[in-house]
């Protein structure tokens, strides 16, 4: 179990880019959404050791991982948002070296090790080739097997899906399904369906604060008989967006599609079943709305 309280920071530029974060987060998937510049990134750093928060703090079971920092670092594996080591060497000779540094010193157990991740992230018959030449989810394999090295408990991934393709991306998502069995892993992204696919447990960040946390399936029953749909014109949109909750407008066969949350049905629209899409659109425009009064949104994981 990885506990959080009260985390705060402010880098020297002024921005507070965390604003007394507290989270509970137990074994398994846990998605952590927010938009670009929400403080995702800031709040992964700060858990894998990166950085120092201004207050608060962090354990990994036992682990005191602010002032530990070497601890928890054993039991950690990271894959950050920028992993951008993609050199002309074999992903074989690439993550040898990786397990050296990772403090893997045998070489038979290295081997193994090295065998077992690459197999295990399906790129075991590509072991020869060079990272450089590798597409962007046979990328995203490798971060993942470097960060598994070392068998860690706690596993970050920053941002993993951004820019994958269908395919890339289901195969990425099962492996992450299979590593939530046995850890606490801690997924970041802006993207709704990473977390309603994966997530049993899941938090919305927005501006520094958590704005929302619970089970995706709980949290998106709340919102049912709430949602309203209505398939519009561009110039219509525009008019409603005015005078309705408009909380999210997105384009199907070349039509605008705008949900609003409303107790009842505003005039011409149509019941729809919540998403998850819903609920994150609906909290960061209520957040937008009353930014000062964010707390009330929190609900008990
Ligand atoms: N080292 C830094 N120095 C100053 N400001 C920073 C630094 N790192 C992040 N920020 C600012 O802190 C805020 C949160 O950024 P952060 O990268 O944590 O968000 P994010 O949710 O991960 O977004 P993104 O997906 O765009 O990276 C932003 O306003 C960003 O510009």
């Amino acid at each position: 179990m990885l506990k959080i309280e009260n985390i705060t920071k402010t880098y020297d530029n002024g921005v507070k880019a965390l604003n007394s974060v507290n989270l509970d987060i137990p074994k398994g998937l846990f998605g952590l959404l927010g938009p670009n510049g929400a403080g995702k990134s800031s709040l992964m750093r700060t858990i894998a050791t990166l950085q120092q928060p201004d207050t608060g703090s962090i354990y990994f079971d036992e682990i005191n991982v602010l002032t530990q920092p070497n601890e928890l670092r054993q039991r950690l594996g990271y894959l950050p948002q920028d992993f951008g080591v993609y050199p002309r060497v074999s992903a074989y000779d690439l993550l040898d070296h990786l397990a050296i540094l990772k403090g893997i010193a045998n070489k038979g157990e290295r081997k193994e090790a090295v065998n077992g991740l690459l197999a295990h992230t399906n790129l075991f018959q590509h072991r020869k080739k060079a990272v450089s030449g590798f597409s962007g989810g046979m990328r995203q394999r490798f971060g993942i097997a470097q960060a598994l090295l070392g068998d860690p408990d706690l596993l970050i991934v920053d941002e993993p899906t951004a820019g994958l393709d269908p395919e890339e991306r289901n195969r990425f998502h099962n492996l992450l399904v299979t590593l939530g069995e046995e850890k606490v892993i801690i997924l970041s992204t802006h993207i709704v369906d990473d977390v309603s696919e994966l997530c049993p447990n899941m938090a919305v960040l927005g501006n520094g604060q958590i704005l929302l946390q619970g089970n995706p399936l709980d949290i998106t029953a709340d919102l049912n008989g709430q949602i309203w749909r209505k398939t519009v014109s561009i110039d219509e949109a525009a008019v409603l967006e005015n005078t309705l909750p408009v909380i999210s407008k997105r384009l199907f066969a070349g039509r605008t599609v705008l949900h609003v949350l409303a107790p009842d049905a505003p005039e011409g629209f149509e019941s729809t079943p919540a998403t998850l899409e819903d609920v994150y659109f609906s909290t960061l425009h209520n957040s937008r709305q009353t930014p000062q009064h964010n707390s009330h949104l929190t609900q008990a994981a």
